[in-house]
């Protein structure tokens, strides 16, 4: 199976410490990880070095065979799709929906001079329509929901046609229902055999997505546990990396953690 992503002895210096130490991570094709770790474990950096959008200190990052580093970053980076929150507000107010995602064809957050061709028009509903929000193509971006921001998102993450799209907290702030519609949303797309590799960062066990295939947890800067989500999502290994006493329960592909109860610890 073909390699998408590695992360090598990757160690990344900020403030005069190591923030990852020693980093190593293999993702191949057609694998759905998701990321999982407490505050401040090396989340973000983690993605953005995966994303091609931060260099390491030391190590190797390689994305589809290129590594960071000896080749140009522009070349590297519609490789990698990312929808984060804050990406969304970077995104000008009063753009129509339908351009939020067709400029993404050309790496751009706005608007800006193109002459679009008929087929990125097309492409772009497309994506909105398998996203459930083809009606908002007209639509003021600005002026949607969260949950809609969330899916017009990942159309537009999609729209140059990743290697890889890594979802960064996609449900973070959604309703339970807007939450679950869109898990809903993401099984389908991990059930899709032409889908680009996932990755999905979250700080709950209740947002990952049924059909990932893979898990990575981190603890302060290092990879804790990494493999194949029901080895690697457990009571034992999140108990550690969490700091607590954990029970974790899984049932139809999905998640669910629960702290134990003072007599339930002394039991142990
Ligand atoms: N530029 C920087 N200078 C100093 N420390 C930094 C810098 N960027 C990140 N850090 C620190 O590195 C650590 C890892 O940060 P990172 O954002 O990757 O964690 P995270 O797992 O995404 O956290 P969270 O869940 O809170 O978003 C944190 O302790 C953070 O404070």
């Amino acid at each position: 199976m073909r390699d998408v992503l590695e992360l090598k002895d990757v160690i990344v210096k900020r403030g005069g410490r190591n923030i990852l130490d020693g980093v190593n991570w293999r993702v191949n094709e057609g694998e759905r990880w998701v990321v999982l770790g407490p505050n401040g474990a090396g989340k973000t950096t983690s993605i953005q070095l995966a994303a091609g959008r931060m260099h390491p200190s030391s190590g190797t990052v390689t994305i589809v065979g290129e590594t960071l580093g000896r080749v140009d970053v522009n070349e590297l980076r519609p490789l990698v799709g990312l929808t984060s929150a804050s990406l969304d507000t970077r995104i000008p107010a009063g753009q129509r929906v339908l351009d939020v995602v067709r400029t993404a064809a050309y790496g751009h957050l706005a608007r800006w001079r193109e002459i679009y061709e008929d087929e990125d028009t097309a492409r772009a509903q497309q994506l909105l329509d398998g996203l459930g929000v083809g009606s908002l193509a007209d639509r003021v971006f600005n002026t949607i929901s969260s949950g809609e921001t969330k899916r017009v998102g990942i159309a537009r993450a999609l729209m140059p046609n990743p290697e890889v799209l890594i979802l960064d907290e996609p449900t973070s702030g959604l309703d339970l229902g807007g939450r679950e519609s869109l898990l809903e949303t993401l099984t389908g797309l991990a059930a899709q055999p032409y889908a680009p590799v996932l990755i999905l960062v979250t700080h709950h066990v209740e947002e990952i997505p049924e059909g990932f295939t893979h898990a990575l947890l981190l603890k302060d800067g290092t990879v804790f546990a990494a493999g194949p989500i029901s080895e690697t999502i457990t009571s034992f290994n999140l108990s550690r990396v969490f700091g607590l006493p954990l029970e974790v329960e899984s049932s139809h592909g999905r998640y669910t953690a629960r702290a134990l109860r003072r007599e339930e610890r002394q039991s142990l």
